[in-house]
């Protein structure tokens, strides 16, 4: 069932090490087929030079195990939430990368602060609130879907615009397209986190970037008139 899904999902996940964003097991790569209402995603807590393309885990939308001989990611409820929230979504990815973590666990929303940040999101990554001690000690991997989506909603927000989130205390989840998009934008905001640290540690004071330029980048690559690359 969904060969091809598996294997796009399979490698999208080796492509987390290969990136340098996940260490041991701490990631996870999903993909969803929208009109068979299926979510294929990593085996929990398997090793990234030990999986194989047969490993990924076919679940349904309400969470239920539809093939695979081992247990889906220890984040498929979170993953669930945002496909039923974000219907133009196809890719999610979860890492505890480094930098964007340390960002995440400061609490801070990323500003954008130049034009690499503006290529791939348009405008700040957002931090969400703390989680509260019931949606900790309840469905806490549920709970956290539910307060990236709230986020998301209150700053009215475009998933597709805003490709990614720094779950408070936590890590980013960063989404795409489809799985190789999702991780491609996991390797853009890890970067991205970088150079934001960088850039408040040689001038704490410095501002987002200007609106103009900000539009200016993001719609070269985005929507009706983007012309960026061959197009
Ligand atoms: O957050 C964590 C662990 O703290 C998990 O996201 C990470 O280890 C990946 O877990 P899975 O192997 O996908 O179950």
């Amino acid at each position: 069932m969904l060969e091809q899904l598996k294997e796009i999902v399979f490698k999208a996940n080796l492509a987390l090490p290969k990136h340098g964003l996940v260490t041991f097991t701490w990631g996870n790569v999903s993909g969803i087929d929208r009109e068979k209402g299926l979510v294929v995603i990593k085996p929990s807590g398997v090793e990234y030079f030990e999986m194989r393309s047969r490993d990924m885990v076919v679940v349904d939308l309400d969470g239920n195990v539809i093939e695979g001989d081992l247990k889906p990611s220890s984040d498929t409820a979170t993953h669930l939430v945002l496909y039923k929230a974000f219907p133009t979504i196809g890719g999610i990815v979860h890492t505890h990368s480094t930098v964007a973590t340390s960002w995440a666990q400061s609490g801070k929303s990323l500003p954008a602060f130049g034009t690499t940040h503006a290529d791939y999101f348009y405008g700040e990554i957002p931090c969400t609130r703390e989680m509260t001690e019931a949606e900790i000690n309840g469905a806490y991997e549920h709970e956290t879907g539910n307060v990236i989506v709230e986020t998301f909603e209150s700053l009215k927000l475009d998933p597709m615009q805003v490709p990614g989130v720094l779950v408070h205390s936590h890590a980013p989840f960063i989404w795409g397209k489809d799985p190789h998009n999702a991780v491609h934008n996991a390797v853009v905001l890890e970067e991205i986190a970088k150079m934001g640290l960088h850039t408040l540690a040689l001038n704490p004071q410095t501002p987002p970037m200007d609106q103009h330029l900000l539009d200016r980048h993001f719609l070269r690559k985005h929507g009706a008139n983007a012309y960026y690359g061959q197009k």
